[in-house]
């Protein structure tokens, strides 16, 4: 397989933001020059620690889906590019969780592994997030998340031997660059979870439903001047809607409006009653509730949707244009209701970037 060398117009492109954004970089001239010279040498380059730092940062102030950008600025970095084996990474990826739950007051963080290079290809990580719910195929359905019924076919021919809940935290799976997956359970204090109760509805506890505190995405390449960093996993915390309008509420997720509903007392007879939208409403409180009880940093689509418009301004200001994915960044439930609906965006794609897996 022949990796691709990395583009010197991307490269140059970078260290001229790099160095425009931060002018106590000074000169722009000799780093240009050596990484000309590493590139013609070895078909690559290696960014300083500062570079790095600042890509990963940009990458998430150009992510045209995200609604989260205003503090871009605070991204932590964790430099691990010196991890080689899928045990390290493994442990890395246990350590970030730690790192950046805290005790609930999450801390927005990256953590960046090696890069492909035509020395040493990369490790990738199978899961799509770091904490993931099993899916069962059972005679009557799915149960637990039909979301990760693959990935939990996978876990399982590889050894895995899930309990069957609703709730089973699958292992990591680390793919390298040739030989067999590694499986790595999480540490059960590196999962925070959070128990969903209602603040009106006692009877909602009985659902028995949870979640886990932080979303952590573990599919994404981070691309900065031309090298691509495909296992780079990074967490924020989560907008309650994610949670309680999409995870827990799609039929082709936990399916809980009708139990909602049911419970509520609803009538279910007709669309018309507008059952599964007084449903939706009530499971997004219970979210809400349930992570403030818990200590636990999440946004409603409200405050985060006002957020992002502040963030928008901001950048208005500086002088930058701030792409934006209308159907991504208006939130699933209330639309327009949140001020992001009643505007259009840029829809242009920036490097640096965090980008699916081609
Ligand atoms: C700090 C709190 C944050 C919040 C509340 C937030 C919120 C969101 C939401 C709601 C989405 C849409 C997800 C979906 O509909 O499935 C999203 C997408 C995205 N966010 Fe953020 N975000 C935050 C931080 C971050 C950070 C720290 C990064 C990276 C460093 C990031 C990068 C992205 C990217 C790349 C996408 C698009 C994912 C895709 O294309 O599949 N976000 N964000
Ligand atoms: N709050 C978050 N949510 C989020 C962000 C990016 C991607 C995702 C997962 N999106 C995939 C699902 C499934 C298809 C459409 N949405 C969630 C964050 C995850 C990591 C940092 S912030």
């Amino acid at each position: 397989v022949v990796r691709r060398t990395t583009d010197l117009g991307e490269a140059e492109r970078f260290i001229r933001l790099f160095h425009t954004e931060n002018p106590s970089a000074g000169n722009p001239y000799t780093r240009l020059r050596d990484v000309a010279r590493e590139v013609a040498r070895r078909g690559t380059y290696t960014h300083t620690y500062e570079e790095l730092e600042f890509g990963a940062r940009v990458a998430w102030r150009n992510s045209n889906r995200c609604i989260g950008r205003l503090y871009w600025r605070s991204l932590k970095v964790r430099d691990r590019r010196q991890v080689s084996t899928a045990e390290g990474i493994a442990l890395e990826c246990v350590a970030h969780l730690r790192d950046a739950t805290g005790r609930g007051k999450i801390r927005p963080t990256v953590t960046v592994l090696p890069p492909d290079t035509p020395a040493l290809p990369a490790f990738r990580i199978v899961n799509d997030q770091l904490i993931r719910y099993a899916g069962y195929r059972t005679p009557d359905g799915v149960r637990g998340d039909p979301a990760n019924l693959a990935l939990t076919e996978t876990a399982t021919r590889l050894g895995w031997r899930g309990r069957g809940g609703r709730f089973d935290v699958l292992p990591l799976v680390i793919r390298p660059p040739a030989g067999e997956p590694l499986l790595c359970n999480l540490p059960g204090d590196a999962v925070l979870e959070v128990p969903l109760t209602h603040p009106d509805y006692p009877w909602f506890e009985e659902l028995g439903l949870r979640w886990h505190a932080v979303p952590a995405i573990s599919d994404m390449c981070l691309e900065i001047g031309g090298i691509c960093y495909p296992c780079a996993p990074f967490n924020g915390w989560y907008m309650g809607t994610e949670i309680g309008a999409r995870n827990l509420a799609d039929a082709d997720r936990y399916d809980q409006l009708g139990v909602v509903a049911e419970r509520l007392g609803l009538d279910t007879s007709s669309e018309r009653t507008l059952w599964r939208d007084h449903a939706l409403v009530e499971l997004n409180v219970a979210v809400l509730h349930s992570f403030e009880q818990a200590g636990v940093s999440m946004t409603d689509h409200h405050t985060e949707s006002r957020r992002f418009l502040t963030h928008l301004s901001r950048e208005e200001q500086a002088g930058r244009v701030c792409p934006a994915d209308w159907s991504w960044i208006v939130p699933p439930l209330s639309g327009s209701a949140t001020p992001v609906f009643h505007r259009y965006y840029d829809t242009r794609v920036l490097t640096p970037a965090f980008v699916h897996h081609r």
